[in-house]
């Protein structure tokens, strides 16, 4: 969509409050690489100036819409639309059959219509994502199950609300356009907190509530940064609304204006703050006359970038490969489980079972991630040293409460070479052949899903190199944990 076509909405969003320094911003179309339709700065930036504010009443969620209350909040909540994002999709559903009368019509316009995510691949594209998480966390039928199950019988029960006439917005390939375009553009946005004054000078970001892939974690509440929501992995990802038990769903909002601005590992330049009554884009660093304005979404790895929001990063990495720094592989605590029997075949499978329920029931990890700094994951380590140790030892971790320390020792060694191996296995082809099929003329999806298995495929092999020789080295004697050699670490967040 040209940078043209953004006129009716920036006079609507000016119209309704918002306010632009177009002196200091500009919109322009940036190559596809760079994010296409993005922000310029038309002059020098200093840090900490505002580019634009938003008030709240724009933002869009289930807390601004009228839905909800149109509805009844008690049955809102009786038909499950206070879970998850169905809600808020069948708002911007809604909202979009209102058509002009709705409040965001100028905003609906400039929304993408479809989307390069692997939600919509076909399965000869997703076949080459085969060995990444990618797929597995797509959950689409989840998402159509939501639709079958939630937003069709909410639907067919308030025809006065739903008319039949306007069954075409209330489809299922409009409850995936909309749920894509929540999880590529909203923001967690959360309520201001009664009673606290406003505080105008604030600009120090603190995070508003964890999250995964961001180590930032919040210190106080004066002004939270409002990044884009990585708090989902999709839309309908069922089993992790129930992890998020704590969550507010009404928190996710779309965010007109800041919902423009592309992101680049290691490049935001801007950030969004929020207040009692609006929401402030900040620049975090001096901006050059001509730069790009970059949000964050978290510097992700290559296969949520994809999966999110249906692009990759390429940067020229430390070896002199193009790649993305905060690739990581992830690796099933099932491998972990099978590399260890496969070793010690004598461990009695019983045990292992209750080491494992254990494991889990004290909120041990189920998925382990290696980055591409080749530390190896902390909590791998201490559940493969669970899995091996002996009866007495095994008993008095259940009794305190304390699963084992993440100590390196040949054993460990030798089951993580194996994961490793087993892990490198589970994609079918090989880095050399992956730098070759890149070289050749591909469509977009399989050059994305190639760059995303070769970042994986990296980090599993130079690590292999890494752990090969340190086993080659310490096979001999009993390996103490090699702390200085920076050999494991706390674990990366990342949810399933
Ligand atoms: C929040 S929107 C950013 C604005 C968007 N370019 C637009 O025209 O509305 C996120 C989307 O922008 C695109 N995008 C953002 N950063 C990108 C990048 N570094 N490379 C390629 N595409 C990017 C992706 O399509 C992504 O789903």
């Amino acid at each position: 969509m040209s940078t043209t076509t953004l006129r009716p909405f920036l006079t609507w969003f000016q119209d309704n409050g918002g306010t632009i320094d177009q002196d200091s911003l500009g919109f322009t179309t940036f190559p596809d690489r760079e994010g296409g339709r993005g922000a310029v700065a038309l002059k020098d930036i200093p840090k900490g100036h505002v580019l634009f504010t938003i008030p709240r009443s724009l933002t869009l969620s289930t807390r601004t819409s009228s839905l909800p209350s149109r509805f009844g909040v008690e049955i809102w909540k009786n038909m499950k639309l206070d879970q998850g994002w169905t809600g808020l999709i069948l708002c911007m559903m809604w909202e979009t059959a209102n058509g002009t009368s709705s409040k965001w019509s100028e905003y609906f316009g400039i929304l993408p219509t479809d989307f390069d995510t692997p939600m919509f691949w076909g399965e000869d594209d997703l076949a080459e994502l085969e060995g990444t998480s990618v797929v597995a966390k797509l959950g689409r039928e989840e998402a159509e199950q939501s639709y079958r199950e939630t937003l069709v019988p909410t639907i067919q029960s308030r025809p006065d609300l739903f008319p039949p006439e306007k069954v075409e917005y209330y489809s299922l390939a409009n409850y995936h356009l909309m749920g894509s375009r929540i999880l590529s553009r909203s923001f967690n946005v959360e309520k201001w907190p009664s009673g606290e004054e406003e505080e105008e000078d604030v600009v120090a970001p603190t995070k508003s509530r964890t999250d995964e892939m961001d180590v930032d974690s919040p210190d106080g509440l004066e002004g939270s940064d409002g990044n884009m929501d990585q708090s989902r992995e999709s839309h309908d990802d069922e089993a992790e609304e129930e992890d998020e038990d704590e969550d507010d769903s009404s928190d996710t909002a779309m965010v007109p204006m800041a919902d423009m601005l592309n992101a680049r590992y290691g490049s935001e330049n801007a950030k969004l703050f929020y207040e009692e009554h609006k929401l402030r884009m900040v620049s975090t660093k001096p901006i050059k006359a001509g730069e790009q304005i970059w949000n964050t979404y978290g510097d992700l790895p290559n296969a949520e970038l994809l999966r999110r929001y249906g692009h990759v990063d390429l940067l020229p990495l430390p070896g002199g490969e193009m790649g993305n720094p905060g690739d990581v592989v992830e690796i099933r605590a099932d491998i972990a489980l099978s590399a260890t029997t496969q070793r010690f075949p004598a461990l009695s499978s019983e045990s292992l079972q209750a080491r494992i329920d254990w494991w889990l029931d004290e909120g041990g990890d189920d998925v382990f991630v290696l980055e591409s700094d080749l530390e190896l994951p902390e909590p791998l380590l201490s559940f493969v040293r669970l899995l091996l140790l002996n009866q007495a030892d095994w008993e008095s971790a259940r009794a305190k409460s304390k699963p084992p320390k993440p100590k390196i020792d040949t054993d460990v060694l030798g089951i993580v070479l194996d994961v490793l191996e087993t892990r490198l296995k589970a994609y079918p082809t090989t880095l050399q052949e992956d730098e070759s099929k890149l070289s050749e003329q591909v469509s977009t999806n399989k050059k994305h899903a190639i760059i995303v298995r070769m970042g994986e495929k990296r980090i599993l092999s130079d690590a292999l190199v890494k752990f090969r020789d340190l086993h080659t080295r310490n096979s001999s004697k009993n390996m103490k944990r090699q702390g200085g050699a920076g050999e494991s670490r706390p674990q990366k967040k990342l949810r399933k």
